[in-house]
């Protein structure tokens, strides 16, 4: 099991910065994942790592050797990509199998090394097909078992899941999950969306700008987050702006309650689903301005004194509520969260 360590990652395409000054760990034999929004230049950090790519400046270490000037194939990393690229021409246990040709095993050894991966990823009885004739999400299973087969030190997993339906997405979440435990392999996974994220990796690293945000377990970013820049990533929308005073808050919404003292100016956030109906502390009336159901929740918009607050709620919560409504909310202090950098 090794650490693979990201220091200092500077990197661009022509005139335009990408990656800048970009640090990351990833735990050895952890899962650990690389959440930013499309464009941040998460896939451009994974090249770099597995050595497609060279940084223009900063160290790649796997296992605290410094890999930054080794090729891809003597690093010890292998990456999948967003999608598999198969070799057409060959069978699905000929990709597999790919990699181990230049081990020069014997064939029976590699044989059954093929064989034992397909059945782990799925694939048993399909080792004999063409790459076009698999489904998306049995192609994707082949690149993670080629790559896997290689038992590598660290996985590079470049958005697994993004060109999956949703119907298979949980399958090859928890496949990924599993693998992983049971190689203890240390591997990065790259993804867009947070959920996937929060529900992939029990460690998070949050890329802004080039550099991480802020990184821990989900549960951690989704409740205390460093900026209101992380807060909206990670989906929260309301932001009062006001001065404390102890633990009563001076806000555009009234005085607030909090459970812990702030002194001075600064801004409070609140997720959305921590907005509850009906009356508690900060107990607030608030003008319904819509409400837009989304199957499992409806989010409502709702004005108090001018400023909008945004709600997640259970549909029953929101039941027979119509624009303009005068309804009562309130807002648990712990779950006002005022920002340390605002
Ligand atoms: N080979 C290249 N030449 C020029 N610009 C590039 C090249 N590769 C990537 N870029 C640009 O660099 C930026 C970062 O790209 P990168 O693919 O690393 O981002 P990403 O966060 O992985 O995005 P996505 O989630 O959409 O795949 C983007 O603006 C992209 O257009």
């Amino acid at each position: 099991m090794s650490r693979l360590e990201l220091e200092g990652l500077s990197h661009g395409y022509g005139e335009t910065p990408v990656l800048q000054g970009l640090t990351l760990a990833a735990e050895a034999g952890a899962l650990t994942a690389l959440l930013g929004p499309s464009g941040c230049g998460k896939s451009t950090a994974l090249r770099i790592a597995a050595g497609l790519l060279a940084p223009a400046s900063g160290t790649v270490r796997i296992g605290g050797r410094d890999v930054t000037r080794i090729p891809p194939e003597r690093r010890g990393a292998v990456m999948v990509f967003q999608s598999p690229h198969l070799f057409p021409k060959m069978s699905v246990a000929e990709n597999v199998g790919f990699g181990l040709r230049m081990r020069r095993r014997p064939a029976a050894e590699t044989a059954r090394q093929v064989a034992a991966m397909l059945e782990r990823t799925g694939l048993e009885g399909l080792g004999a097909r063409r790459p076009a004739e698999l489904s998306g999400g049995q192609a994707q299973r082949a690149a993670l078992a080629r790559a896997l087969v290689l038992e590598p030190q660290v996985l590079l997993l470049d958005e697994p899941l993004s060109s999956l339906d949703a119907g298979l997405r949980s399958g090859m979440r928890a496949l990924i999950r599993e693998l992983q435990r049971e190689t203890g392999t240390t591997t990065l996974v790259v993804t867009h969306d947070q959920a996937e994220a929060a529900a992939l990796a029990s460690h998070v690293a949050l890329m802004l700008g080039g550099r991480i945000a802020q990184e821990g377990p989900p549960e951690e970013i989704y409740a205390r987050p460093v900026s209101a820049e992380v807060a909206r990533f990670f989906g929260a929308e309301t932001f009062l702006p006001g001065h404390g005073r102890g633990t009563s808050f001076s806000s555009p919404v009234g005085p607030l309650a909090l459970s812990a003292p702030a002194i001075g100016p600064g801004t409070l956030t609140i997720r959305p689903e921590a907005i509850r109906p009906g009356a508690g502390q900060n107990t607030l009336s608030a003008r319904l301005v819509e409400a837009e159901f989304l199957g499992t929740a409806t989010r409502l918009q709702l004005d108090v004194s001018g400023t909008i607050l945004t709600a997640l709620w259970r549909p029953a919560e929101a039941a027979g509520l119509s624009p303009g409504d005068i309804v009562q909310i309130h807002l648990p202090a712990e779950n006002l969260w005022r920002l340390p950098s605002a």
